[in-house]
């Protein structure tokens, strides 16, 4: 046995549409090869990686001990926030994207290879101290804090993500390794039906009102959407977090911004596309609009958050 390492492996095997079920058989058949020490957690509903995670966070681990979740950008979230609310939520996460979109990975240049995520842990664990994005509701609670890998959204983005977890095409197309095209396909699909809305954005004493918000979306990194680099600015250990507001557009406009978000980055210089950058930013709206928190829908009425940037350890 290889006594240098044991392996406390959480794994979402409907992540990725199953694919985290590979990752999963993959990772332990090199692990038994290798006389690597290990158990396995699997989480059996939607949230209880959270409770999985918070109960590792709570107990002591020894330096040669590692939690390695296997999954998407929605079971890393789940097991980020179970650390934060642990006792030690210093304790490091190491993480194998195996979702649909896995931006969070992207973001942070994650190897999506058991292999080689092993040959890293073999040369010793040394945590990167990454960014997250973390919340509160105000007027609900100040005490509860929540946090995010990549971006909470509301209005556009959030709205494709809810026609895209719905969509019967998904599976199809997730099956033949297509999942940014159903993205794609709902993002012309909702362009029309979302309607806009007001938003205050509040950062370092000022404040700035829009009328015809089409989508406002805080995030940690540059990308959403399975890989659409929606702030290529934004960095994942700048600590920072960034606040893009996007106002009302035509489909025609759509078409440009999108062309040109994928051809040179040159769509965040558009008027209508606005971004704020700094440590906390207070974003408030008032109409009932579709929301997101990495790629997993919230419902509220209206939206007052309190974001501030904050940052856990990482095992890459
Ligand atoms: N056993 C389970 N059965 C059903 N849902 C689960 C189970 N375990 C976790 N979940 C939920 O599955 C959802 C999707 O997981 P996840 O986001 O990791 O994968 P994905 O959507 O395929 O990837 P990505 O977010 O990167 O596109 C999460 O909301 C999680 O709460």
């Amino acid at each position: 046995m290889n006594n240098k390492l044991k392996i406390h492996l959480l794994v979402n095997e409907v992540a990725g549409n199953g694919h985290a079920k590979k990752v999963l058989e993959q990772t332990k058949s090199i692990l038994i090869n290798e006389n690597i020490n290990f158990d396995l957690k699997k989480s059996n509903y939607a949230g209880e990686a959270i409770r999985i995670a918070q109960d590792y966070g709570n107990q002591r681990h020894l330096p040669n001990e590692v939690l390695l979740v296997i999954g998407g950008d929605g079971s890393l979230n789940e097991v980020l926030n179970g650390i934060k609310w642990s006792s030690n939520p210093n304790t490091p996460i190491a993480y194998l994207p195996a979702g649909t979109g896995n931006d969070f990975a992207r973001a942070a240049s994650l190897t999506d290879d058991p292999q080689i995520l092993l040959e890293h842990f073999k040369k010793g664990f040394k945590p990167d101290l990454i960014d997250c994005g973390s919340f509160i509701f105000p007027d609900i609670t100040i005490d509860k804090k929540y946090y995010f890998a990549n971006s909470f959204g509301i209005g556009f983005d959030a709205f494709v993500n809810h026609n895209s977890n719905i969509s019967k095409l998904k599976k199809l197309l997730n099956r033949l390794n297509e999942g940014k095209l159903i993205y794609g396909y709902n993002v012309l699909a909702t362009v029309t039906k979302q309607d806009t809305f007001g938003v205050e954005i509040e950062r370092e004493g000022h404040k700035i009102y829009f009328d015809d918000a089409f989508m406002v979306t805080t995030t940690n990194h540059p990308y959403l959407g399975g890989g659409l680099p929606l702030l290529p600015s934004a960095k994942i250990d700048n600590h920072k977090i960034d606040t893009v507001v996007v106002e009302k557009f035509s489909l025609a406009k759509l078409v440009k911004l999108f062309i040109n978000l994928l051809k040179d980055g040159s769509h965040v210089n558009d008027p209508q596309f606005h971004y704020f950058e700094a440590e906390k930013i207070k974003v408030t709206t008032t109409k009932k609009e579709f929301a997101q928190v990495d790629g997993e829908e919230i419902k509220r009425n209206s939206f007052n958050i309190e974001f501030s940037v904050s940052s856990f350890n990482l095992l890459r």
